[in-house]
């Protein structure tokens, strides 16, 4: 498969701070690829290098097979990238500011009016077209951040933050907006702190810490890391349980409470038959069975936690 992008060895210093210390990752086109790790991981470092706002200090990044530094404008038209911060000329009318960015883009006027038409109605922001963006309120500048990035039709649409401080009905909207542009065919590569937020989304996840990549995996994989708790309701309090850990290796603990039992154990939706049917074979009678499956949010804390450990910047040789 073709990739979206393609890092090896990035590095990125500034003065002592290595931001990004030898990232190889590849992100295959057309996913929906999350991009995690804790405040100063290197996440927005990483984005500025891909769309030329900070030059690399080492290493080789690629989109679609261009060199971001070499081969400079193929890639920046091939990117719609929605900032963090609303960095956008308030004094226009934001179909206005829109028109310049598609004209920027080498697209004809007749054109950047048509597709300025519908990324605003895409993003349900069309009839705020005359309005100038510091009167629209929160929920729409982040729509029009969108809106914005989506205007030059990219193949991949980078997300830094793209629903922060926004209300959940309008995280929603955003959500069902990106995943239609990704089942169009756009890579995204999106990086969240709603840990939530990757989970639900992300074909794929990459863990970043003290600008190195811990981890690609999806977030099936990563929570089949952690570990999930299957809670059993007994009808009556047992003196005694199957040593389910002696049966299982995949069983971290047990703990009985009454007639409630709870089994701590990685890959739990895969332990519970085993639980239930040993529990069943024992002759005590199940009332009521859940399982309480481990966070991305809970499994991305335990990793990038494992990690400060070597959090310290270092000197660059570069
Ligand atoms: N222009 C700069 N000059 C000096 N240091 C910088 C600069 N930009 C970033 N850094 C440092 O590089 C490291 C990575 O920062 P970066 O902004 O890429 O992290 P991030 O993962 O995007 O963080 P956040 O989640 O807080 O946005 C941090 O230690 C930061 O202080």
């Amino acid at each position: 498969m073709e990739s979206a992008i393609e890092i090896s060895d990035l590095r990125k210093s500034y003065g002592d701070v290595q931001a990004l210390d030898g990232v190889d990752l590849t992100v295959p086109a057309g996913s929906f690829f999350g991009l995690l790790g804790p405040n100063g991981a290197g996440k927005t470092t990483f984005i500025n290098v891909l769309v030329g706002l900070v030059r690399k200090s080492g290493g080789d990044a690629r989109v679609f097979g261009y060199d971001v530094e070499d081969d400079y404008r193929e890639v920046r038209d091939r990117i719609g990238l929605a900032p963090q911060e609303f960095n956008v000329d308030r004094f226009f009318p934001i179909r206005e500011v829109l028109e310049h960015k598609a004209g920027y883009h080498g697209i004809s006027r007749a054109r950047a009016s048509e597709r300025t038409e519908e990324v605003l109605k895409r993003v349900g922001i069309y009839e705020k077209r005359d309005t100038r963006f510091d009167w629209l309120s929160g929920g729409m500048k982040r729509r029009f951040m969108l809106a914005r990035a989506l205007i030059t039709e990219p193949d991949l649409l980078i997300l830094d933050e793209p629903t922060a401080g926004v209300d959940v009905q309008l995280r929603h909207e955003l959500w069902e907006t990106i995943v239609d542009l990704n089942q169009r065919g756009t890579t995204i590569l999106l990086t969240t702190h709603y840990i939530e937020e990757a989970e639900r989304l992300c074909d794929e996840v990459a863990i970043l810490d003290s600008g190195r990549v811990l981890d690609v995996a999806s977030p099936e994989e990563l929570m089949d890391r952690g570990t999930d708790d299957v809670v059993v309701q007994l009808r009556e309090e047992p003196t005694a349980v199957p040593d389910f850990a002696a049966l299982d290796e995949r069983v971290e603990a047990v703990e009985l409470d009454g007639a409630r039992l709870v089994v701590t154990a990685r890959q739990g939706g895969l332990v519970a038959p085993e639980v239930v049917r040993d529990l069943d074979e024992a002759g005590h009678e199940i009332v009521d069975l859940e399982i309480k499956r481990t966070s991305l949010e809970e499994v991305f804390v335990e990793m990038t936690r494992a990690g400060e450990g070597r959090a310290t910047p270092e000197v660059s040789s570069q």
